[in-house]
């Protein structure tokens, strides 16, 4: 146990080495304590709020268009001018802030490079104070790596991607530091300590300090951050528009609130990204007491189901007429070692890819460097080298998409296969998470926070409705209880009996069984799941 450490007003449980304490300056935790002694007590409301919401939802009601914003839909404004290193994102790969990725992303053939302390990131301290060292000096491009083992060495091209950090959702606490007794937001601690430690180099190296900001339930949240960002600009005399952000729409209730975070955010946004895995698990998550509206295997919601489709639309659509960028989503396919299989892969990117080119989003995002020139060759044959973006594509002659195209049930069977596969996936994530890594392959496929949300809210789902598998067996808690006991040994078996034996399988199992079985929905498992992180 480390012993607590006070800087300034604020507490920290984590351990301070020397390293952590370039990042844990008292200046920069200055810095952090007003934003969270200003903010907090707001955000706080606007969570009760969202809990305040979903119980409506829960009482019958659905999500839709606001009627006291209708002036801000239909009158005409656009957001601020898109700095001209924004303007072409059409390939923009992911990563949690681990040290060697950061490298293999900066030198990727992409032009951006969120760098994630979100759903691909487990918070354990180490992970977010290195991270931010990382991030440091990446945009001091000092940043090197070498494999402990292999003696690999990594160092930065010379023309890397632009970096934007994203950082963690307005949900979470980080509990390695307190002020006055009581954990502090995990948004404010990553916003505060990334934009301490580098707005000025990236001043002088002509740019801004560039954020995603993850899971919006409202314009209201949207409202909070452009306070933040207006503090932090006036508290370090830098000119309005120094922070630049792109939110994703990942959630239910934003995608009816697009204009309006577009507009609460006008000074500093530069556009919207269609999280796709958050916004399904959102679907699933808002709408848990609709039984018309139970979501299929998930193998079945792709982009072209009619509900997702009309949000990716309506995403381009209600950007490109504020001016503002439409960037697409994860594929979530990562390249397969064996020849043929990899040409699958690569096949499937592609389509998905086409489809958001296509519907004119300006750019996407991929999982992994190998992927980078598949999406790159379908977004140039949209995108010209010679142009940045499709911000022409206004899709003005589509049909008006209605609250109903939104919200339309998924159709699809609930099979058997799928829910055995949902659990052996929520069980390896889970483990992985609770151990320090947020971003894993599995069965071909990238998992992260997101993803795996939507496989253990699917089976509360199911069990919540009395869903009927393909198989004919009815699910209930019994049923889930048999299978996660069958399907843990399937997972041992794959894993292997060293990986099972040393790693945290049981415990995982343990919380997958609480958070699939419990009687109301818990709203993400990292909040259960972190009480177990270091
Ligand atoms: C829903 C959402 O929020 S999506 C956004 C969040 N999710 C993500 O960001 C996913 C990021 N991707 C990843 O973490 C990884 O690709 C994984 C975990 C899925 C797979 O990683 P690995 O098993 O290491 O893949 P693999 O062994 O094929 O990697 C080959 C090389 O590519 C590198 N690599 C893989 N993915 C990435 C990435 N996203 N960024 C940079 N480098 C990467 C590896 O570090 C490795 O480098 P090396 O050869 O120098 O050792
Ligand atoms: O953050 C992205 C998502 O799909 O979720
Ligand atoms: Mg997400």
């Amino acid at each position: 146990m480390t012993e607590p450490a006070q800087i300034g007003d604020m507490t920290f449980l984590g351990k301070l080495s020397p390293a952590y304490q370039e990042i844990l300056t008292p200046e920069a935790v200055a810095f952090l304590t007003e934003l969270v002694r200003e903010f907090q007590p707001r955000l706080e409301q606007l969570l009760a709020e969202r809990v305040k919401r979903q119980t409506a939802f829960d009482e019958g009601q659905l999500p839709g268009f606001l009627p006291e914003t209708k002036e801000i839909r239909e009158s005409d404004w656009k957001v601020s001018p898109i700095p001209q290193d924004l303007q072409d994102r059409r390939i923009e790969i992911t990563g949690p802030v681990d040290r060697k990725m950061i490298i293999n992303a900066l030198n990727a053939n992409v032009k951006v490079f969120m760098a994630d302390f979100e759903d691909s990131q487990s918070p354990t301290w180490e992970g977010v104070i290195e991270g931010q060292i990382n991030l440091r000096d990446a945009n001091l491009r000092t940043i090197e790596y070498t494999h402990p083992t292999l003696g690999k060495k990594y160092t930065l091209k010379d023309d890397p991607a632009l970096l934007i950090a994203r950082v963690r959702g307005l949900h979470l606490l980080e509990k390695h530091v307190q002020h006055q007794q009581q954990s502090i937001p995990a948004s404010l601690f990553d916003f505060a300590l990334y934009f301490f430690h580098n707005w000025q180099v990236r001043k002088q190296q002509g740019t801004g300090v560039y954020y995603y900001i993850p899971k919006l339930q409202s314009h209201h949240e949207a409202a909070w951050w452009s306070d933040v960002f207006k503090y932090t600009e006036s508290r370090f005399q830098l000119p309005e528009g120094t922070i630049r952000v792109t939110a994703l729409i990942e959630t239910l209730p934003a995608v009816f609130e697009m204009n309006e975070i577009l507009f609460a955010l006008r000074e500093h946004i530069v556009g919207l990204n269609c999280g796709r895995w958050d916004y399904i698990f959102s679907y699933i998550k808002t709408l848990r007491n609709h039984a018309d509206r139970v979501l299929p295997d998930r193998q079945k919601v792709t982009m072209d189901q009619p509900f997702l489709s009309a949000y990716s639309r309506l995403l381009i659509k209600t950007c490109h007429r504020r001016g503002a960028l439409a960037m697409g989503g994860m594929a979530a396919l990562i390249p397969a070692k064996n020849e043929m299989a990899n040409a699958r892969v690569l096949q499937k990117v592609r389509e998905d890819k086409d489809l958001e080119a296509r519907n004119g989003h300006d750019g996407t995002w991929i999982a992994h460097p190998g992927l980078a020139d598949t999406a790159l060759d379908v977004f140039n044959q949209f995108i010209p080298e010679d142009k940045p973006n499709q911000l022409h594509v206004l899709r003005d002659d589509d049909p008006e998409i209605t609250e109903g195209d939104l919200l339309v049930p998924c159709p699809g069977e609930c099979s058997e296969r799928g829910m055995r596969n949902n659990i052996r996936v929520a069980i390896q994530y889970i483990e992985a998470w609770i151990n320090g890594n947020g971003c894993v392959p599995i069965y071909g496929l990238m998992e992260d926070a997101a993803t795996a949300e939507i496989a253990r809210t699917s089976i509360w789902q199911w069990i919540r409705h009395g869903r009927k598998l393909d198989s004919g067996k009815t699910v209930t808690v019994a049923l889930f209880r048999e299978m996660l006991q069958e399907e843990s040994l399937v997972v041992r078996q794959e894993v292997g009996e060293v990986h099972w034996e040393t790693g945290k399988f049981e415990l995982a199992m343990k919380i997958l069984d609480e958070i699939t079985t419990s009687e109301s929905l818990v709203d993400f498992l990292t909040l259960p799941a972190y009480n177990h992180l270091n």
